[in-house]
C-alpha cells in the first residue's frame, strides 16, 4: 500500500477502514459509540496526527482518554502509521494486559464538506505520562519505586514481543503512569507486527532512545525496544536523558563517548556508515554518567545497552534479572495521593 492513496485505491481503503471501525466496539456488543456519548473535559496531549483529551462518558459517567486523529480524506489519503496503530490496538484490545493501555472503542466521523475524516480512539485514561511524572516529582525516585515502574514497563513490552509486536517508539512520553503507580505502554503508532525471521530497515525510533543499529541504518529486531528500556531506566533515576543528541550523527557520538566506540563485530556489518567516521572512544562505567542507580540497576541497564543484538537482554530474560526480581517488589509502593500536578 502506498503512503498516499488516491482514486479507486483510496475509495477501497476508505471502505476497508470503515468496515474495520464499524466492527470496533471493544468489550461492549451494545449500540456502537459515537461522539454524542462523550463530553470533552480537558486536553491531555498533542500527537503527530491529532490530539488527546480527557472525556467523560455520558453512558457510564467514567473518564476516558480520547485520541482524535484528523486526516484529509481527499488529498493526503490515510497515513499508513494511523492504519497500523488502529490495527495493532484492535488486535491487542482483545487480549488486555495490565501494562498496555486498553482500547474501549474506535469510531470515525466524516466531514464531507471539509473533506476531513476524524478517527476517535477511546482508551482508558491514565494520570500522567512518565515524562511529566519524572519532571514533576519533588526529588529522586526511591529504589523500590524505580524497580516497580521498570518491571511494569518490561512486562508490558514482553506482552507485545510475545505477540510479535515491536513497539519501536518507546520513550517516557509514550509510557503512562497512574497514581497507584500502575504503568501502561501507549502509542503503538509506529509499532509493527513482525516475525522472528524478518528484519526491518525503516528508521522510526525517536532519537534519544534509538539504538546504534537503527542510527547506523542496519538490520534490527525486537531488541530495539530493550535499548530504549535501558535509556528510560537510566532516566528514571537521573531524571535526564542518558544520550541526548540533536541529530543522528551527534546521537551516535553521544552513545560512543559514553559506552565506547563499537569494536570488531559490534559494528553492524550491513551499516552503510564506516567505523572510521568516528573517533575510537574507550567504554566508561555507567556510574560516571549516572551516579544515582543501584548496583542491580547498573548491571541491568548495561545489559540493555549491548551493541551486539544477540547479547542484549531480551524482555523475557530481563524479567528474570535481579533488578526486576519479583521478591523485592512484593510490597506495592505507596499510592501517590499527594502528587497533584497537571501536564
Ligand atoms: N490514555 C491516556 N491517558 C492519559 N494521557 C494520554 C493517554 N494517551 C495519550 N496521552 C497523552 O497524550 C500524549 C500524546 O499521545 P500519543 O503518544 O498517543 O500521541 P502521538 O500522536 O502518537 O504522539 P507522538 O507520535 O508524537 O508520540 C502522550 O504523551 C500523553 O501525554
Ligand atoms: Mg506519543
Amino acid at each position: 500500500m502506498s503512503e498516499n492513496l488516491y482514486g479507486e485505491e483510496h475509495r477501497v481503503e476508505m471502505l476497508r477502514l470503515q468496515k474495520m471501525m464499524n466492527n470496533m466496539n471493544c468489550g461492549s456488543r451494545a449500540v456502537p459509540l459515537t461522539m454524542k456519548d462523550f463530553q470533552i473535559q480537558q486536553a491531555l496531549g498533542k500527537g503527530s496526527y491529532g490530539h488527546v483529551y480527557r472525556v467523560r462518558s455520558v453512558r457510564d459517567g467514567k473518564d476516558y482518554a480520547l485520541k482524535q486523529i484528523y486526516m484529509s480524506s481527499d488529498k493526503e489519503g490515510i497515513p499508513q502509521s494511523v492504519l497500523r496503530e488502529i490495527t495493532v490496538m484492535k488486535h491487542l484490545a482483545r487480549k488486555a494486559h495490565p501494562n498496555v493501555v486498553g482500547l474501549k472503542s474506535v469510531f470515525h466521523q466524516v466531514d464531507n464538506i471539509k473533506n476531513v475524516i476524524k478517527i476517535n480512539m477511546i482508551m482508558e485514561k491514565c494520570d500522567w505520562d512518565l515524562f511529566t511524572f519524572l519532571r514533576n516529582i519533588p526529588r529522586g525516585i526511591p529504589e523500590k519505586q524505580a524497580r516497580y515502574v521498570s518491571v511494569q514497563i518490561v512486562k508490558g513490552l514482553d506482552f507485545l514481543h510475545s505477540h510479535n509486536i515491536i513497539h519501536r517508539d518507546l520513550k517516557p512520553q509514550n509510557i503512562l503512569v497512574n497514581r497507584d503507580q500502575t504503568v501502561k505502554l501507549a502509542d503503538f503508532g509506529l509499532s509493527k507486527e513482525y516475525s522472528n525471521t524478518t528484519a526491518f530497515t525503516t528508521t522510526v525510533v525517536t532519537l534519544w532512545y534509538r539504538p546504534p543499529e537503527v542510527l547506523l541504518q542496519s538490520y534490527y529486531n525486537s531488541s530495539v525496544d530493550m535499548w530504549s528500556v535501558g535509556c528510560i531506566i537510566s532516566e528514571i533515576y537521573s531524571r535526564e536523558p542518558l544520550f541526548a543528541g540533536r541529530d543522528e550523527a551527534q546521537q551516535l557520538a553521544e552513545i560512543f563517548k559514553k559506552m565506547g566506540t563499537p569494536v570488531g563485530k559490534e559494528w553492524p556489518s550491513e551499516s552503510v556508515i564506516s567505523k572510521d567516521s568516528f573517533p575510537t572512544y574507550p567504554s566508561k562505567p555507567l556510574k560516571q554518567h549516572n551516579p544515582y542507580m543501584s548496583l542491580d540497576a547498573y548491571d541491568f541497564v548495561q545489559q540493555c545497552l549491548r551493541y551486539d543484538l544477540g547479547k542484549r537482554l531480551s524482555s523475557r530474560a530481563a524479567l528474570k534479572h535481579p533488578f526486576l526480581n519479583v521478591k523485592t517488589l512484593i510490597t506495592k509502593p505507596r499510592v501517590l495521593r499527594t502528587l497533584n500536578f497537571n501536564k
